[in-house]
């Protein structure tokens, strides 16, 4: 079995609002995939042409994107297309839900849809599991999540993609039941009985926490050196702007501006910016007040989805119902990849309306353990009947 995208090329940041918003023409994107084979299309990378002489990120449109990131309330709701004062935003987001339903209120149809299938949950962290909040470092999971999650990985086949790095996220949530995909997808750690045999030449064999064998898969191993030199650069030529956080999360690394007044997120971009410049094999994507710098590789949480179903031996989409819930940008690859081929549920995790390729929605946190703890419900019933 071969691991091939089975629709157009998925890349990281794919919105024509996003890419003009980067202010880098689609050439410079990830390479094309077509026709190429498994090896060729993930493991190479496309160099990304120079930045040209362009050195204002206000006329690139990163600031644009930074501010409309993780935007206020009324801010998402003018950009969903209806200008409305605050007080409305109640009603547009009731109109909003008929597009993307509450996953909540749809159950019956999942579990309907579900029954005869192998549910696998894929579950993003950050502002899914945990409550964006100012301190990267305090985005922890409530008692309740932990339960939820625990009790929905010992029924069902569940993944962490998250954008940090793997060993992060594996001590924020600190399940080992789980498997756990960094830094975007681009480093997946997955144990060895449950792997099929196949792509066995993209993986290397490892140990995890516990000492069990484990298989890894970095398709941007090559970067670990570059990302590292790029991190401590961020750093340096961030350390005067207050508020400004550098992670590195060993594939790729972010710089936060939650914290930074934000008369100065022109001076992060430019920062970020110039940095680039020395990096043609680097690129930008955005998150929720954050500029992540990542590899140009054709990697994603989509083809993280993928590989892990792949894999795992959970691609066929007659037996097997994958659901995705996430919050982010980085999460519609994922989405994406659900939705064009036509299998399970993208569920986005959002308390105002916003455009996305995911079905269904959730308003925050708490729904999320409640659906979680829904489908623990449903199983353990499933289970005692038979
Ligand atoms: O893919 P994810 O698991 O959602 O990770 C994406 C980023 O999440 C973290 O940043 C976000 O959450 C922080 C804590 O709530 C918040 O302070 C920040 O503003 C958000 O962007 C993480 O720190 C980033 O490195 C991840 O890329």
């Amino acid at each position: 079995m071969e691991l091939k995208p089975k629709n157009a090329p998925v890349l990281a940041d794919p919105s024509p609002l996003n890419k003009s918003r980067l202010g880098l023409p689609s050439n410079l994107l990830p390479c094309s995939q077509s026709g190429a084979s498994f090896q060729s299309t993930i493991l190479t990378t496309a160099p990304r042409k120079k930045p040209g002489k362009l050195d204002d990120v206000r006329s690139n449109g990163w600031l644009d994107a930074m501010q409309s990131s993780s935007p206020p309330r009324k801010k998402i709701v003018k950009d969903f297309g209806v200008e409305v004062a605050s007080d409305d935003s109640d009603i547009v987001y009731n109109s909003w839900m008929l597009k993307y339903p509450s996953a909540l209120n749809s159950f019956d149809h999942i579990i309907n849809l579900g029954k005869d299938k192998k549910i696998v949950i894929f579950l993003d962290y950050d502002g899914t599991l945990s409550p964006i909040v100012d301190d990267p470092d305090r985005a922890f999971m409530s008692p309740d999540m932990y339960s939820a999650v625990k009790g929905v990985a010992e029924y069902f086949p569940t993944a962490i993609i998250s954008g940090r790095s793997r060993d992060k996220v594996y001590e924020l949530v600190g399940l080992a039941e789980l498997y756990y995909a960094g830094s975007h997808g681009m480093d997946i750690m997955f144990p060895v009985q449950d792997t099929l045999s196949i792509h066995q030449n993209s993986y290397i064999r490892s140990t995890d926490k516990q000492g069990k064998e484990v298989n890894l898969f970095q398709p941007a191993r090559e970067f670990i050196p570059m990302i590292d030199e790029v991190f401590k650069t961020l750093v340096e030529v961030t350390k005067d702007i207050k508020g400004a956080k550098v992670e590195n999360h060993k594939f790729c690394t972010s710089v936060h501006y939650r914290n930074v007044d934000e008369k100065s997120w022109l001076t992060v971009a430019q920062c970020v910016h110039d940095v680039l410049k020395d990096y043609p094999r680097l690129r930008l994507t955005h998150g929720r007040k954050v500029l992540e710098v990542r590899p140009v590789i054709d990697w994603d949480k989509g083809r993280a989805v993928e590989f892990l179903l792949e894999t795992l031996g959970l691609s066929n989409s007659d037996d097997v119902l994958p659901i995705y819930i996430g919050d982010d940008r980085t999460d519609e690859d994922a989405f994406k990849v659900l939705r064009e081929g036509n299998r399970g549920y993208g569920i986005l995790v959002s308390s105002a309306p916003k455009e996305s390729k995911a079905f269904l929605s959730l308003r925050d946190t708490l729904e999320v353990s409640e659906f979680l703890k829904s489908l623990v419900k449903w199983k353990e019933q499933m289970e005692k009947k038979q």
